[in-house]
């Protein structure tokens, strides 16, 4: 009964005291395949010129534009072929007066040569001797058809910074300039414990009372998808000892550990007797909003415990809220929380908001205009709204109901973007 009386913490000063715990993890070295997602924790320069000598962007002939320059339809010009030059091969020779090279998109243009005639402009055929004769009847300028060596970038430019994301694109460059491995921010590593003794495994047969343990899945998607290395540490009845006895042995193992259910007043929550025995320091344990009114964290050894919601949507809410920004800091990322942007309510929601709601909605855009929809059924112990989730709609506490067409705020929690702010 000793933690029977909370006061509700408005949820961005719950944010902001979770975030007085954020740290930064380490760098590592990884493969260039396995960077996607990860965070640069090195500003990735240009090591040479792009690109890295003057080519051809067209299939045709390289020659000198001054051998052109009386040329006309009425007036063609021939020149000797002297060779053929693919890409990734080298011309011979340098070329002399009256003398072109057919040459491929992205070969190096030759010594002599300064524009590029495209094949459809030019015609050839073969002389007495068997030589490679071609004609061309227009006048070409010095540099044209021809990408300068540098012209894309310099050597030692900073192309991408330090705490960007790695996209396809970065990958790209990365493998431009030869980084076979790049050092990214490191994964915070988080464990999952799941308690109740009503919890079925997935594998196993529904029995009267009981229900299969989905917030451990869910949970681990979740920080997955935020780019964390989740540790599912099991399912853990709800017996004072053994749940203190599990808890205790793995906060040592993480950067931070997650439980599930347990945190409100029954009289099988067990996890505040859990914190009080730990001596953590608990920094909420109710916060005005719904779902996830009875999210708690707390703070043991520098590391943040924290306790979610049994109920599945409530669950959720807290995991996204709470858990995603420290994760994004953890991995590097200067804009660590979810973005947010302003969305037209694409349906009548009458319910009244005493507290902050993250209705658990799905985004569409219509004509321009992001619409977002409730996902479902609108209850903490719902779990089937969860599967058509991809935004948070918020409702302000403290109104009657809003209706379709109003203006709302939506938090996107599959953009990539982020935001500095909560
Ligand atoms: N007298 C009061 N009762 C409740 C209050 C309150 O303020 N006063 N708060 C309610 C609110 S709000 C919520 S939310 C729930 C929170 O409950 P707990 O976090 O303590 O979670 P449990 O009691 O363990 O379970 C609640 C519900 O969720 C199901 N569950 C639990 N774990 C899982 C899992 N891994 N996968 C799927 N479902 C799970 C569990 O079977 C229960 O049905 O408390 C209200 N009560
Ligand atoms: O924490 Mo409860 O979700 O407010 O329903
Ligand atoms: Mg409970």
């Amino acid at each position: 009964m000793a933690h029977l009386h909370r006061t509700p913490l408005p949820v961005s000063e719950a944010v902001e005291r979770v975030m007085q715990y954020k740290r930064t993890g380490g760098v590592d070295k990884v493969d260039l395949q396995e960077s996607g997602g990860r965070i640069l924790a090195e500003d990735i320069a240009a090591t040479h010129a792009v690109p890295p000598f003057h080519k051809s962007p067209y299939d045709g002939f390289a020659l000198a534009s001054e051998d052109t320059m009386e040329l006309s339809r009425d007036n063609p010009g021939t020149f000797r072929v002297i060779e053929t030059v693919g890409a990734g091969h080298r011309a011979s020779r340098p070329l002399q007066s009256g003398e072109a090279v057919r040459i491929m998109t992205g070969a190096e243009i030759p010594e002599g040569a300064d524009c590029v005639a495209m094949f459809e402009i030019c015609t050839t055929e073969e002389d007495a001797a068997g030589r490679q004769i071609m004609t061309l009847k227009r006048k070409m300028d010095a540099g044209q058809n021809i990408i300068i060596k540098g012209s894309e970038t310099e050597q030692g430019d900073v192309l991408v910074p330090k705490g960007s994301k790695i996209n396809p694109g970065v990958q790209a460059l990365l493998a431009t300039f030869g980084y076979s491995t790049v050092m990214v921010y490191n994964k915070p590593t988080v464990g999952v414990f799941a308690t109740g003794t009503e919890l079925l495994e997935v594998d196993e047969p529904l029995v009267p009372g009981k229900i299969r343990n989905s917030n451990a899945y869910m949970i681990q998607a979740q920080l997955e998808r935020s780019g964390a290395a989740c540790t599912y540490l099991g399912k853990l009845d709800d017996d004072f000892d053994s749940c203190y006895e599990a808890v205790y042995n793995a906060l040592g193992k993480f950067d931070l550990l997650i439980t599930t259910g347990g945190v409100s007043v029954g009289d099988y929550d067990l996890m505040p007797d859990i914190y009080e025995k730990l001596e953590a320091e608990v920094l909420f344990n109710k916060v005005a909003m719904r779902p996830g009114s009875v999210t708690t964290v707390a703070e043991y050894g520098g590391k943040l415990l924290y306790g979610l919601s049994g109920n599945p949507s409530a669950c959720y809410v807290g995991c996204e809220l709470f858990v995603h920004p420290i994760l994004q800091h953890f991995m590097g990322n200067t804009r660590p929380y979810h973005t947010r942007v302003k969305a037209v309510l694409g349906e009548d929601f009458k319910k009244a908001n005493p507290f902050t709601r993250f209705v658990r909605g799905k985004v569409d855009y219509e004509e321009g205009k992001i619409v977002v929809y409730p996902a479902g059924m609108d209850k903490s112990a719902v779990v089937t709204s969860l599967a058509h989730t991809d935004v948070f709609i918020v409702l302000r506490g403290g109104t009657r109901g809003y209706s379709q067409g109003d203006m709302v705020e939506a938090v996107l929690l599959e953009d990539q973007k982020g935001q500095t702010k909560f």
